[in-house]
């Protein structure tokens, strides 16, 4: 009887030591395989950032030059505002190829201190060859050197994402905007920075790096269109495109000080653009443009409205850009608000919006206050709710599977992923103390096609409600904070999204919206800044009261807000606020 029992514990044993042994053998292969391919990643992503470092280089040296002459001619290019630099391109007292590589040189200059560039734009010298020897001007960009967001494609150039896995997939199609940019003469020359994914506010990804603010390079220049603003901010370009679905043109834009236009959807061409988050309903991605100033984003505007954009796109609506609508002199009435009750912005942004409306007075417009009804449930009922539907499935499986995932994106990863029994049990711990925080987390996932179905009639309905209330004050122009906070720190970008309320507000509604910096962060801000206490001094505040902390002498900007397919209308409003309120 021993025998056998001891047989049967032996050969028990003897299982129980197999399968461990196999066990960990395979955990081995298992952990020793995903490292293997960490390292393999990173070094694809390393040596694509060489290979862009290098290639910008290459353009460096091919411009940089000691004559005088040339110099002082550069200095003088570099000084112009985008409607005089092209009229004299126009009008060929400047060549395209002379004007391409004073911006070459500028932009190679900037990138160098803040990594803004992803790529050169290989065939930029010959388009501006081209150019220069075109019988007659090929359209209001001729031979201007205009910069791109990554996501758009052109041909021949990877879109990457800031991710590896499409760093081999070469664009064989320039997107639409692009195409009409070529059509109307401008030179695209180089590819700017983005967050992997798009989905962030800050600027930074594992393939090109992290960009810095040129303002102040402790600071993010802002996500998604990060590099766009900090390259035109820095001085190496008159115009850029960018992407919007949650202020990604408006944000940056603030963050460094320039202006930005995010348009009703389809009023320009989104073909050819990769989104962050291809799918989402009701929280609408729309490319934009970006510029130092309004008159600027009107003349980009104007050159992608035309039949080339119409033919390209059949579904843009055509209506070409309306001059006389910018241009326009009779007095406006415009609604204003300067606060969100799921986010109440820090001192500077607020004191923004009452120093535009004083001056709009002051020249003959009538100001009305305007509350937009029911914020929160916007912002957390509907925007984080569409915007995170799939419950992070996009943003795991498409984006970050199998790629190193960027340090700045960490902190905002759960929004999307976190399952929802956690998401409940932590609601309910959290709501005596933290109630903005809970009712986040609380929200119901997307379940069904019924669920989505739900929230886009929910959406329809507040849409509806918003534009009574506006039409019951008489109003089709809005002015308010452009964010909920100036410029904050890369590692604070994921904890300070609530400050985005003010900009998805619009993607979700669907207006036009752009901002217009309008002043800058002073002492007094920061000392207001103490006593601040946010929506309710919960971990959110204090993230964004931290960030805000000694931003004295950053950029503040307000946000200008028309009814959908009014950008005109936008336009002239931020430029009425550019012109009296001069920074
Ligand atoms: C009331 C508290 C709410 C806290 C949580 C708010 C979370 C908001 C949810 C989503 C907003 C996500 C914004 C992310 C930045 C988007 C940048 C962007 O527009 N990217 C798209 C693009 O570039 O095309």
């Amino acid at each position: 009887m021993d025998r056998v029992y001891n047989l049967i514990v032996d050969s028990v044993n003897t299982s129980v030591v197999t399968y461990t042994a196999v066990s960990a053998g395979v955990l081995s292969c298992y952990v020793g395989l995903k490292v293997y391919r960490r390292q393999q990643v990173k070094k694809k992503a390393l040596k694509k950032r060489e290979e862009s470092r290098k290639a910008l280089q290459d353009v460096q040296r091919s411009v940089v030059t000691d004559d005088g002459t040339t110099a002082a001619k550069r200095r003088e290019i570099l000084s112009l505002p985008l409607p005089q630099l092209s009229q004299q391109l126009r009008d060929g007292q400047l060549s395209a190829v002379q004007v391409l590589q004073a911006f070459q040189e500028k932009a190679t200059a900037v990138n160098d201190k803040i990594n803004c560039l992803t790529e050169p734009v290989p065939d930029a010298l010959v388009r501006a060859q081209n150019v220069d020897v075109a019988d007659q001007p090929l359209g209001l960009l001729h031979g201007v050197p205009v910069s791109i967001k990554e996501n758009y494609n052109i041909k021949g150039m990877a879109t990457t994402m800031g991710v590896t896995k499409h760093l081999d997939t070469p664009a064989d199609e320039d997107a639409v905007i692009v195409q009409v940019l070529k059509k109307q003469g401008a030179v695209p020359f180089v590819k700017t920075n983005i967050p992997q994914t798009l989905l962030s506010i800050s600027c930074s990804n594992p393939v090109f790096g992290n960009t810095l603010n040129p303002v102040d390079p402790t600071r993010s220049p802002g996500g998604s269109s990060g590099g766009e603003a900090a390259l035109i901010k820095g001085g190496g370009s008159l115009l850029g495109f960018g992407s919007d679905i949650g202020g990604s043109v408006r944000t940056p834009a603030l963050f460094c000080g320039i202006c930005g236009l995010k348009p009703t959807a389809k009023r320009i061409s989104g073909r050819g653009l990769m989104k962050g988050s291809p799918g989402v309903q009701g929280v609408i991605s729309t490319p934009g443009v970006m510029a130092r100033d309004v008159d600027s984003l009107a003349l980009g505007m104007k050159a992608l409205l035309v039949p080339d954009m119409f033919q390209l796109d059949p579904q843009v609506i055509p209506v070409p850009f309306r001059q006389e609508i910018y241009e326009d002199k009779k007095p406006m009435r415009i609604g204003y608000f300067t606060t969100l009750q799921s986010c109440p912005p820090t001192p500077s942004m607020g004191r923004a919006v009452i120093m535009a409306k004083e001056a709009l007075e002051k020249a003959g417009h009538t100001l009305v206050p305007f509350d937009p009804p029911d914020d929160l449930r916007a912002i957390v009922d509907l925007v984080t709710r569409l915007i995170t539907a799939d419950n992070g499935r996009t943003f795991s499986t498409m984006w970050l599977k199998d790629e190193i995932i960027d340090e700045y994106l960490k902190g905002q990863i759960h929004l999307w992923t976190m399952p929802h029994y956690l998401r409940k049990i932590q609601a309910f711990l959290l709501k005596p103390f933290w109630p903005r925080i809970a009712k986040v987390l609380s929200h119901r996932l997307i379940g069904s096609v019924y669920d989505l179905w739900q929230r886009m009639a929910e959406r329809e309905a507040y849409i509806e409600q918003f534009l009574d209330e506006l039409k019951k004050k008489d109003l089709d122009l809005l002015l308010c904070p452009a964010l909920g906070m100036p410029a904050c720190k890369p590692e604070h970008a994921g904890r300070t999204l609530a400050t985005t309320a003010y900009v998805t507000l619009f993607n979700l509604l669907n207006f036009p919206a752009g901002v217009v910096p309008v002043t800058m962060v002073t002492e007094e801000d920061d000392r207001l800044l103490d006593d601040w206490i946010g929506y309710g001094n919960d971990p959110i505040d204090k993230v964004i009261k931290k960030t805000t902390k000694g931003a004295v002498g950053l950029p503040v900007s307000v946000q200008c807000v028309a009814l959908p397919w009014q950008e005109e209308k936008c336009l002239r409003l931020m430029k009425e606020v550019e012109t009296l309120c001069p920074v």
